[in-house]
């Protein structure tokens, strides 16, 4: 965990970070944006700081979720700092991400560098985080170049682990279990599978309907000997509660607590903050069943 003990060769910025919690998905669209979101509020919700830092350097969506789209980030002595989310209800939440950075053609304004990994590590270095009790970070799908770039640069902070995504028919493929694979070679610890789109919510009675196949979820983390940590089910109102935040008035943070989605995830991180995930993957470890 960063920020308990004094480790040389740990970034400045990440000092005052008590534990940090990487999002990762095998495939694009599954939901590991909506996911980091939803694992912000909710420990927001529950009174944490809570930091978001989105490295999906080629598609920032961490911005428009939030309702901060085209927000400045300025600069001091310590670093970038990070932009406020407001709200009413809970803790802190700040989002740094290069959507804020970039002009209305895609392109880069000021943050030095053009290569991704000199990009990670400045995001990683160069952010004024200040005091947090969760840093989120919200990478892109699969394993490419920022998912080496950032296992490099946390190897001083040992990471808390990194929550993985999947959709119910997403597990059939290569690409989760390749997610799995990735985390075990760079040691970051896998807290548990969330399996998105699971189930649809009707928007007039509330009824979650199978529209897909349900389970996958459940049975790769099995297979994998990792924790399941819960399923989301499709909710419009989460869609429709993103096009709600209207300017920075209406904060995302209050519209989500209200929700029922914020119900299914608190379950879901329970399990995380109780350590229940890795408790559980400790004791279901065939080498502690004797
Ligand atoms: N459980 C859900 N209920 C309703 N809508 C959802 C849910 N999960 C994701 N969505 C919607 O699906 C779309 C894709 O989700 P999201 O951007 O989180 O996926 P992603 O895996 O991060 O995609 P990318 O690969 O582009 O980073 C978004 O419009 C999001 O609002
Ligand atoms: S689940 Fe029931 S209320 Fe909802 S759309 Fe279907 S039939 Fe209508």
């Amino acid at each position: 965990m960063s920020g308990e003990t004094e480790i040389s060769g740990m970034p400045e910025s990440l000092k005052d970070i008590k534990h940090i919690v990487l999002v990762l998905s095998g495939k694009g669209g599954v939901g590991k944006s909506s996911v980091t979101t939803q694992t912000a509020l909710t420990l927001c919700l529950k009174g944490f700081r809570v930091g978001v830092l989105d490295i999906d350097l080629t598609g920032p969506s961490l911005p428009r979720m939030f309702g901060m789209e085209k927000r400045q980030v300025y600069q001091d002595s310590k670093g970038w700092k990070p932009v406020s989310v407001p709200s009413t209800s809970g803790g802190e939440l700040k989002l740094m991400s290069l959507g804020f950075l970039l002009d209305d053609r895609g392109n880069s304004i000021v943050w030095r560098g053009p290569k991704k990994s000199a990009m990670i590590k400045q995001f990683i270095k160069d952010v004024d985080w200040g005091e947090l009790d969760y840093l989120i970070i919200d990478t892109p799908p699969g394993t490419s170049d920022e998912h080496i770039s950032i296992a490099e640069e946390l190897r001083w902070a040992a990471p808390d682990g990194a929550i993985i995504v999947t959709t119910p028919q997403g597990v059939a493929t290569a690409d989760v279990r390749k997610e799995i694979n990735f985390c075990r070679k760079v040691n970051f610890e896998v807290l548990g599978v969330v399996e998105n789109m699971s189930g649809f919510i009707c928007p007039y009675c509330a009824e979650c309907t199978d529209i897909f196949s349900k389970g996958g979820g459940y049975q790769l983390a099995t297979e994998f000997d990792v924790p399941f940590l819960g399923n989301i089910p499709i909710d419009p109102t989460f869609v429709e509660m993103i096009e709600k935040q209207t300017g920075y008035d209406k904060s995302l943070v209050d519209l989500y607590k209200d929700s029922g989605l914020y119900v299914i995830f608190s379950q879901i991180m329970e399990k995380v903050l109780s350590g229940e995930a890795g408790k559980v993957a400790i004791a279901e470890h065939p080498a502690n069943s004797a």
